[in-house]
């Protein structure tokens, strides 16, 4: 007669009392690390003496490290390891979403030229670096600047059925842009309600593979284009980004103030062209003045995800359609932007309610990889 050897550690979490108390450590530890109000955003489980902690972030660039800080903080038993996914979950927004698509974030900026495109483009090449599915959408109809940015110029949307389009595919992003289909003349003198129909087409004719985030390159400015459109897309949450101009920071909290009103939650600003470091002295000048952005998210109780300095690098890897992650020289801007992107999406999980999908699913939508 043969019995199942019994396995020493119980495979589900209510069993064990031994086993509870180490996942009830694992939860606090989450809880505490991120900051993570609520319980129901993030799963721990075990499995044949794994413990999997799934995070509603990309977490596959710092998984490594996560689990090596979680060994240091907590007793793990010998014979259980650890390990750290990403789950990101679809959040709440107003407007029934775009298919495929489990987030949409803004990228905006109250005034022109302070680089919200670069801003927008690093961002999402940082969240995908730490391991999400992301695609970019040239909203910037007016002057869309993002082919030349992924290097794309000079390609156009592939269609099947002569009703949809396939997105761009560069540096592991999708994108689609008014840029891939008409000359930047003639869209710049396009009339609000054309524009606003080409954005609808952009956002709704895409075949957009399965992506965590969908980062909107929105036009620059509060008028009635800018809130037209912000009121088109089923945004799920925004960022602002601004010089520390007093210029430029007016502008931003228009914008801030522009979200408030539609009731879009604003994760956070960027403040960007913070200062110039000299590259031999590595003296910082504070080119464009100092604390800018600070001052604005006091008023506004807004987190700065990032301050990045005025670079060279950014301007020239923008120009050339490079990604600023395949340049060795820019491993500080690399950190800056990847962190920026950490905590915006972390504050996406702590502000905005999930969607009733992800609550009915309780985990959210699976993800694969993009290759
Ligand atoms: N931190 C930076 N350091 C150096 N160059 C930068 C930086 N940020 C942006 N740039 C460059 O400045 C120029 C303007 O940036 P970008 O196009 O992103 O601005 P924008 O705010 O999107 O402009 P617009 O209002 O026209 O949409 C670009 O050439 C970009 O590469």
């Amino acid at each position: 007669m043969f019995f199942k050897k019994k396995s020493k550690l119980p495979d589900t979490v209510n069993s064990a009392v031994g086993i509870e108390t180490v996942m009830s450590q694992i939860k606090n530890f989450v809880q505490r690390h991120f900051a993570l109000p609520d319980e129901t955003l993030f799963n721990v489980a075990l499995h044949k003496r794994i413990i999997t902690v799934s995070l509603p972030f990309p977490c596959e660039k710092d998984a490594e490290q996560l689990a090596s800080q979680l060994c240091d903080t907590i007793a793990l038993p010998s014979d259980l390891t650890c390990k750290f996914v990403s789950n990101i979950p679809m959040f709440a927004t107003k407007q029934p979403l775009v298919r495929n698509v489990k987030n949409i974030v803004a990228v905006s900026s109250g005034k022109g030229g302070v680089g919200k495109s670069a801003t927008a483009v690093n961002l999402a090449l940082a969240l995908s670096k730490l391991g999400a599915r992301v695609g970019v959408l040239d909203a910037d109809i007016y002057g869309p600047s993002v082919p030349l940015m992924l290097g794309t110029t000079n390609k156009s949307p592939d269609t099947e059925d002569n009703k949809t389009m396939q997105p761009i595919y560069a540096h592991k992003l999708v994108s689609n842009s008014i840029g891939y289909l008409v000359d930047n003349e003639h869209a710049s003198i396009w009339r609000g309600p054309m524009a606003s129909k080409a954005l609808q087409q952009l956002i709704n004719e895409t075949e957009w593979p399965l992506l965590d985030y969908l980062i909107v390159d929105m036009p620059p400015g509060t008028g009635d284009i800018q809130l037209t459109m912000a009121q088109q897309i089923p945004l799920t949450a925004a960022v602002v980004v601004t010089t520390p101009q007093d210029i430029a920071l007016a502008d931003a909290g228009k914008g801030i103030a522009m979200y408030e009103k539609l009731s879009i939650p604003v994760l956070g600003l960027i403040e960007n062209m913070s200062y110039f470091e000299c590259p031999n002295c590595a003296t910082q000048s504070p080119i464009f003045s100092t604390d800018g952005a600070s001052k604005l998210a006091k008023r506004y109780h807004l987190p700065v995800l990032a301050e990045v300095p005025i670079d060279m690098h950014i301007r020239q890897n923008a120009d050339n359609g490079k990604s600023l992650f395949d340049d060795k020289n820019c491993v500080g801007l690399q950190n800056i932007y990847l962190q920026a992107a950490r905590q915006m999406s972390i504050n996406m999980a702590n502000n905005v309610a999930l969607s009733d999908v992800a609550k009915a699913a309780n985990v959210g939508i699976d993800i694969t990889r993009l290759d």
